[in-house]
């Protein structure tokens, strides 16, 4: 049974190696996540705390693998620590999510679009790094990427981290995976099918995700997950008239409309690598 948000503060506090548990900073399907002091570093931390322990691993919960890697696109993970209470220490990132940040603060539609292209940039460059080091990230999504800092009108994007890395897996684990694994509507087409899929469903995912920055509309609006699975298999992808004109000339809107469609492509081998869309990304910033 799932522990109360209440029942898991009380029993952080108690946990060696935490100093201070302050508030709460969100809540996820499968934890609380809490801003806290720990023993041994200065700055405030984000601390997620399985709801409940005897969960799967992998379910939301990241692992042991996932420790070592540093970058500064990465929600980098600092410790995991197995107890009375399951929990992750986190890079703090007080900006939030980027879903909140695009559907619900509000500020999104004052964001330009180059801004907003240095966000899906920063996403993209995390993703290579992750793919470089053979590992799936296999849930990337709004809501699994951070802003380092809050958001502020008129005041350039702050650093955008890809994070919650409970279904990240080592490619080496399996030569393809075949389980379907993430949330369905940033679902490549060969996961939903329960075929075997490799880095390049990530970047499909990703290639969503970017629509939803650039546009700031949730994919596919509000549809029922058999709709959804019918209109992703069926070559259905956002629309390209949601993509605000205000990104210089025709010829620059052709190419990143290019991008995207590049990314979403229906056979994974025409995908570029997230390292080649990073780059493509990159040069329309330049
Ligand atoms: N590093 C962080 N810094 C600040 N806030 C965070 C951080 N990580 C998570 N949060 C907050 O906690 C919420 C839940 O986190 P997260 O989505 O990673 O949990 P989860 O249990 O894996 O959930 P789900 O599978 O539903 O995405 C986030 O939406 C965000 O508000």
């Amino acid at each position: 049974m799932d522990d109360s948000e209440e029942n898991l503060f009380l029993r952080l506090q108690d946990s060696e190696g935490i100093a201070e548990v302050h508030d709460l900073l969100g809540t996820g399907s499968f934890s609380f996540v809490f801003r806290c002091t720990v023993h041994g570093l200065d700055e405030p931390v984000a601390v997620k705390v399985l709801k409940n322990k005897d969960m799967l691993p992998g379910r939301g919960r990241e692992s042991e693998f996932i420790q070592g890697l540093r970058h500064p696109n990465l929600v980098n993970v600092l410790g995991i620590f197995e107890g009375d209470v399951h929990y992750v220490i986190l890079e703090l990132c007080e900006g939030g999510s980027l879903q909140d940040v695009i559907h619900r603060d509000g500020l999104w539609p004052t964001v330009p679009l180059a801004h907003r292209l240095r966000a899906g940039y920063d996403i993209a460059a995390a993703l290579d790094f992750l793919h470089q080091q053979d590992i799936l990230h296999r849930d990337v999504k709004s809501g699994n990427a951070f802003l380092l800092t809050p958001l502020q009108e008129g005041e350039a994007i702050p650093t955008v981290k890809l994070g919650d890395m409970g279904f990240a897996r080592p490619v080496s684990d399996f030569d393809m995976m075949t389980q379907g694994v993430g949330t369905l509507r940033y679902m490549a087409p060969e996961v939903l099918n329960s075929g075997e899929y490799n880095c390049q469903a990530d970047v499909f995912s990703f290639g969503i995700l970017l629509h939803e920055i650039l546009s700031g509309e949730i994919p596919f609006g509000s549809r029922n997950e058999a709709s959804l699975c019918l209109l992703i298999m069926g070559g259905h992808r956002p629309p390209e008239e949601a993509i605000p004109p205000d990104f210089g000339d025709q010829d620059r809107h052709n190419q990143l409309w290019a991008i995207l469609q590049a990314c979403w492509a229906e056979d994974a081998d025409e995908r570029p690598t997230a390292g080649g869309a990073a780059g493509l990304i990159h040069g329309l910033l330049c």
